[in-house]
């Protein structure tokens, strides 16, 4: 039996994603028409030995994550339950915290994903590389290859090639290190929580030794999965890497959701075909590419939509609309000849007759082999805005005829005349 753990962060992560990470915690923010967790519990119910999905974060239980927790359990097979931490233990303070929870039933293994990524979870093959390498106390940690420049944003890692075994372990290096980078997905045997057991009573140690009067308690049981697990185990023989050379991609901002939807569309072709929306006859919209379109959405025929679209449950788009590399969120209309590329469109939101919203594309470099998208600040050097989508928060409306352009917007704006480059506060 196995067990999977999903690290959902809390309320103080995701900044580089708001505005729209004001209006849900950001695992649920939908991504190729599902709550970006929803499609690693997807993977997870493709291996009948994981018996067990614990979410585990600091989000308080809002009705949005009780709403979801409801859903998830009714519609999968998997036990799945969140555990929330007292405050931010980091990566691993709370599989430590937890550690009785995620040892009940005794699982050979457990997987320990970041819910901020998005691949295509191999995941049986994973864990049978895991089985195959380590006895029953060491990791396995999925790995793939970065440019040289992009992968000190990582973790980075050196392996053996010979075994397979990771000899070093450095988190984002401040020098090129390796170009072989954690995709932040785990698998991990029992007695790593031994092994946490040890880093704790350290960090206890070192809080009393250093004279505190032990006021901080949260602080000692923090622990970071990547300086306090990974790097210590690197060379120890008991890290092994799995390598992947599969779509892989972090998100970070609100651009790479853009990107992430992309990459899921795109998966949908292997794993659920019947999610593609198909056009070609005179009731339905043109379709070009891969696009999502929610059963409760209403599309006029004469829309164009596509590639890279995601168009969510209640959204309306009227005649001559054309949507590119865009997510339109719940409840939003796109009124008749309006234009929205690369941009996301917030819940409930207003986009005018014959208005544009567009953003510039975040692409990995296509000319780099291995490049990932980056998702840098917001501003650059000269404190500016940096070009990229266009945000639109929640319930903003654009009145029509006029042009929104690399702009975010934050929610309950009413947007009159044209802007560029702009953040409307
Ligand atoms: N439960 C919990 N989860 C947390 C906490 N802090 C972060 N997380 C979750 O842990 C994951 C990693 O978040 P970050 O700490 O922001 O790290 P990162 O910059 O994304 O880098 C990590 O992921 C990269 C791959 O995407 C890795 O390359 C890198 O080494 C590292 O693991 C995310 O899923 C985040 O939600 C915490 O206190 N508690």
């Amino acid at each position: 039996m196995w067990k999977a753990i999903i690290l959902i962060g809390g309320p103080d992560k995701g900044t580089r994603f708001r505005p729209l990470s004001l209006d849900i915690p950001k695992p649920l923010f939908p991504v190729a028409g599902l709550p970006m967790v929803q499609h690693h519990i997807e993977a997870c119910c493709q291996v009948p030995e994981i018996k067990e999905i614990l979410l585990i974060g600091f989000f308080p239980l809002s009705d949005e994550l009780k709403n979801f927790l409801a859903y998830a359990k009714k519609a999968f097979t998997p036990s799945i339950r969140y555990l929330q931490e007292y405050t931010s233990l980091g990566t691993g303070g709370g599989l430590y915290h937890f550690r009785d929870q995620i040892s009940a039933g005794s699982p050979s293994a457990f997987l320990v994903f970041n819910v901020d990524v998005c691949c295509n979870f191999p995941l049986q093959d994973i864990l049978h590389f895991h089985s195959s390498k380590t006895a029953d106390d060491g990791i396995t940690i999925v790995a793939t290859e970065a440019t040289h420049q992009e992968s000190m944003s990582y973790g980075c890692l050196v392996e053996d090639k010979k075994t397979g075994e990771a000899t070093h372990y450095v988190e984002k290096p401040e020098t090129f290190v390796s170009s072989l980078i954690n995709c932040g997905v785990y698998v991990f045997s029992q007695k790593v929580l031994q092994y946490m057991e040890n880093v704790f009573k350290e960090h206890q140690s070192e809080r009393f030794d250093g004279g505190d009067n032990g006021s901080d308690s949260s602080f000692t049981e923090r622990i970071s999965l990547e300086k306090d697990i990974l790097y210590p185990y690197a060379g120890s023989g008991k890290m092994f890497v799995y390598k992947t050379k599969e779509v892989w991609g972090q998100i970070k901002s609100a651009a790479s959701a853009i990107h992430a939807n992309k990459l899921y569309l795109s998966l949908y072709h292997k794993t659920n075909p019947g999610r593609l929306a198909v056009g070609g006859d005179k009731q339905t919209p043109t379709i070009i590419g891969d696009v999502f379109i929610h059963k409760n959405a209403e599309v006029h025929s004469t829309a164009v939509i596509g590639p890279n679209v995601t168009i969510d449950e209640r959204v309306v788009i009227g005649p001559g609309v054309r949507v590119s590399n865009s997510i339109v969120l719940p409840g939003a209309v796109l009124k008749d000849h309006s234009c929205v590329l690369n941009s996301i469109i917030g819940w409930e939101s207003t986009v005018g007759q014959w208005s544009r919203v567009e953003g510039t594309a975040h692409q990995p470099d296509p000319n780099t082999q291995f490049s990932k998208i980056v998702s840098g600040g917001l501003f650059n050097e000269d404190g500016r805005l940096c070009p990229s989508i266009t945000v639109l928060g929640r319930q903003v409306t654009v009145a029509p005829e006029i042009v929104v352009l690399n702009s975010i917007v934050l929610p309950n704006k009413a947007i009159q005349s044209s802007s560029k480059n702009l953040i409307i506060l």
